[in-house]
């Protein structure tokens, strides 16, 4: 519905995922209660996303909180023991002793020892290769992709030191509850959102609401979504996705700076798929050890990766696949039915051709979802530090957050936690200077007219007495 009066706030903050969320509580707990967070889907969460298939709540989007048992306590993993939320132990690292051939047997755990020290080697050597600017061999034996695959496209662990794993240590654990992964950033808004009856009615918490345009002056943003709602704001924390921010979603007036728009557009996105595919009953093996398991196919990432639901939820006969980029967008612009047939294909392959069929699929569609429009940011290995620093750097009045922005956890939920966190601490110090600069300017002018009030044994003019007291406060 068309509503042309603006509201009015001194922050807007678009996007109600875990960074919007964050950057939000850290606002409210700093006496910055005058916000409103605007989001374009019907619920809170953004990538943190549950949904019931097949008798349980499976995660559309993260599933694990990734570095955990080191030095020190990784923000995630602390909030959900505080929520108790229910997790399992993942050690995917066995998957590469259960690579199946396509004529059903297992490989050889020697032979698959053997491909996957050398695909280490070769990763290694990717590594030397892309800092001297030579190009890299490619695998091409079907074993040999599909450890490849779990190395680059599924895990992106094994050979770089990545700082989650380095600070936080290198366990990671499933979320397996039914409130979902999306419940840690529900109780963080409703630690400072009222509520009633349990749900979020507090109405600077807008809902379906898709930011189409940020009109920005010397004194404030003015923001207008699809429906015609009116937003006016001294700055604004935008939270979107690399994904949104590289698409036309969103238009700036004046347009963002060259050196925002290049930044942006040499982000990688990750599409990374997981779809789930329900059965009347098991006939894959139950083992802790045999949790995941890869098909090696001639296609690299064609059905490669598998994992099965019984450790997080016994008897729920769910399998689920993970594809990613190029084989993401290529299923997300088939139908459901298509991709069954080929995940059926595979699964025949390996298990024999008297396995039952899913009766049940469910496929998210992270690209071409216009909120998201890819599924994580993905920097090079050797981040360029410049690059991050222009990713993230405020534009005017206009804040950036998100997992992108992060420097040291970009891709995971708690680079999107800390972003919000480092997005709101600077947006509080800017706020800070502006209230100085403005003091001193009003000092600057109001100094003789204060004096002669002051001065005054009754009142001259009728002026607010907290203006009084911050005039005198800037003065002194
Ligand atoms: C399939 C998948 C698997 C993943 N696996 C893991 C994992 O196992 N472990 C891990 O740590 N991380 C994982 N991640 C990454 C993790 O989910 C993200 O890094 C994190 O949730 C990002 O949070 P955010 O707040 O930055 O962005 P988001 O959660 O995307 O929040 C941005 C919000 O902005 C909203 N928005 C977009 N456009 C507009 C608009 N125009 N107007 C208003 N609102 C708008 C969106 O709807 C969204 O709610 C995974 C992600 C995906 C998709």
């Amino acid at each position: 519905m068309e509503n042309p009066t603006p509201t009015k706030c001194s922050v807007l903050i678009v996007g109600a995922g875990i960074s919007g969320i964050t950057a939000a509580k850290q606002l409210a707990e700093n006496g910055v209660e005058d916000f409103v967070i605007v989001e374009a889907s019907d619920k809170i969460g953004g990538r943190l996303r549950k949904e019931d298939f097949g008798g349980v709540a499976v995660e559309l989007g993260a599933g694990w909180i990734a570095g955990v048992g080191g030095k020190q306590t990784n923000p995630l993993w602390e909030m959900a023991r505080q929520s108790n939320l229910r997790t399992c132990f993942s050690d995917y690292s066995n998957a590469r002793f259960n690579i199946y051939h396509n004529n059903g047997n297992i490989f050889p755990a020697g032979v698959a020892a053997e491909a996957y020290d050398k695909a280490v080697e070769s990763a290694v050597e990717k590594l030397r290769n892309q800092e001297s600017g030579e190009t890299p061999t490619s695998p091409k034996r079907p074993i040999d992709l599909a450890i490849d695959f779990m190395l680059h496209d599924f895990e992106m662990a094994e050979v770089e030191p990545i700082p989650t794993y380095v600070d936080f240590g290198d366990s990671e654990f499933l979320v397996a509850d039914e409130r979902g992964y999306e419940h840690l950033v529900y109780e963080m808004a409703e630690s400072f959102l009222s509520t009633s009856d349990g749900q979020i009615m507090d109405t600077r918490l807008k809902l379906n609401n898709v930011v189409r345009t940020m009109e920005q002056s010397r004194t404030g943003v003015v923001v207008k979504t699809e429906d015609g709602n009116v937003y006016q704001a001294k700055y604004a924390i935008l939270s979107v996705s690399i994904g949104v921010l590289q698409s036309n979603l969103i238009s700036f007036s004046p347009p963002l700076p060259r050196w925002k728009t290049e930044a942006i557009s040499n982000i990688d996105i990750m599409v990374y798929t997981k779809v789930f595919l329900k059965f009347p009953h098991r006939f894959w093996p139950s083992d802790a050890d045999k949790e995941f398991f890869m098909y090696a196919h001639q296609t690299r990432g064609y059905y490669t990766f598998w994992q099965s639901m019984e450790n997080a939820y016994p008897g729920s006969n769910i399998l689920v696949v993970t594809l990613t980029n190029e084989e993401s967008k290529r299923i997300e612009a088939q139908s459901d039915e298509e991709t069954k047939r080929e995940a059926m294909g595979v699964l025949r392959a390996m298990f024999g051709v008297h396995i039952p069929e899913a009766i049940d699929i469910l496929v998210p569609r992270w690209w071409n979802n216009r909120f998201q429009r890819g599924s994580y940011s993905f920097y090079p290995v050797h981040v360029d530090h410049h690059l991050l620093h222009r990713v993230k750097a405020p534009v005017g009045r206009i804040f950036f957050s998100g997992e992108h922005t992060s420097d040291k956890f970009n891709g995971y939920v708690h680079g999107g936690y800390y972003s919000g966190m480092d997005t709101s601490k600077a947006l509080i110090e800017e706020m800070k200077t502006e209230i100085a600069r403005e003091n001193k300017t009003q000092s600057f002018l109001l100094q003789p007219f204060l004096a002669l009030t002051l001065a005054q044994p009754g009142p001259v003019f009728d002026i607010p007495t907290h203006l009084l007291h911050r005039l005198s406060e800037a003065i002194l």
